[in-house]
């Protein structure tokens, strides 16, 4: 039996654009950004991919995506869940920061530290490993159960939440998510087995 899984990041967001920490804030899509959604449902077509269930964050960037995807894809009306639990990682103080400005004012290390490491939260805000603690459970009572039973499954959501995701399905160390980056609207197909570990990864990034 196939047990697809497919998660992409959404497209570039006009914070995004403007280099500002988003976390729980709801920008829209940039131009650039809805055109990677709609590439990214080009994608999977020319996979001859197609899903019975998505599931989204509650911030309208990963919804946009995942619409924009779906209509290119052919599949516009599929069941879509929403849930904060896949939100981005809140960023707390830094939120609506520019980032070039917050490595003049903390320094370079420490601001890389606050965005990629595991258990360092940014002042106010989540830590990876927080972020993971609402998106696991998420994933493991939701959305493994419908890919371990035969479903084809897509899941449109944000970097940070979706680093604390892969870093659990490929077991990943703290070590090495802090060098793991996803580029916006490049999903990531995963097939996995029967136990939900991974039995094959294709990462569609350009
Ligand atoms: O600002 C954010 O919310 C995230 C994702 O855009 O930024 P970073 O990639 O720096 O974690």
């Amino acid at each position: 039996m196939e047990r697809l899984l497919v998660l992409v990041r959404h497209g570039q967001s006009e914070w995004n654009l403007k280099n500002l920490f988003t976390g729980w804030k709801d920008p829209d899509l940039t131009e650039r950004g809805v055109a990677e959604a709609r590439a990214a449902g080009g994608k999977l077509k020319d996979l001859k991919l197609t899903f019975d269930v998505a599931y989204t964050s509650a911030l309208s960037r990963a919804q946009r995506t995942l619409a924009l995807l779906l209509e290119e894809l052919g599949q516009p009306d599929l069941e879509t869940i929403r849930d904060e639990a896949l939100n981005e990682r809140d960023y707390g103080d830094l939120t609506g920061m520019n980032k070039d400005e917050a490595r003049e004012k903390f320094g370079e290390e420490q601001v890389h530290v606050w965005r990629r490491s595991f258990d360092v939260p940014p002042p106010g805000g989540e830590s990876l490993e927080m972020t993971a603690e609402r998106v696991l459970p998420y994933y493991r009572s939701e959305i493994l159960p419908r890919v371990i039973a035969g479903e084809r499954v897509i899941v449109a959501a944000h970097g940070n939440s979706l680093r604390a995701l892969i870093m659990d399905l490929e077991g990943l160390s703290p070590e090495e998510i802090l060098k793991r980056e996803l580029g916006t609207g490049a999903p990531i197909v995963y097939r996995l087995s029967d136990d939900g570990s991974i039995a094959s990864v294709q990462d569609l990034k350009d």
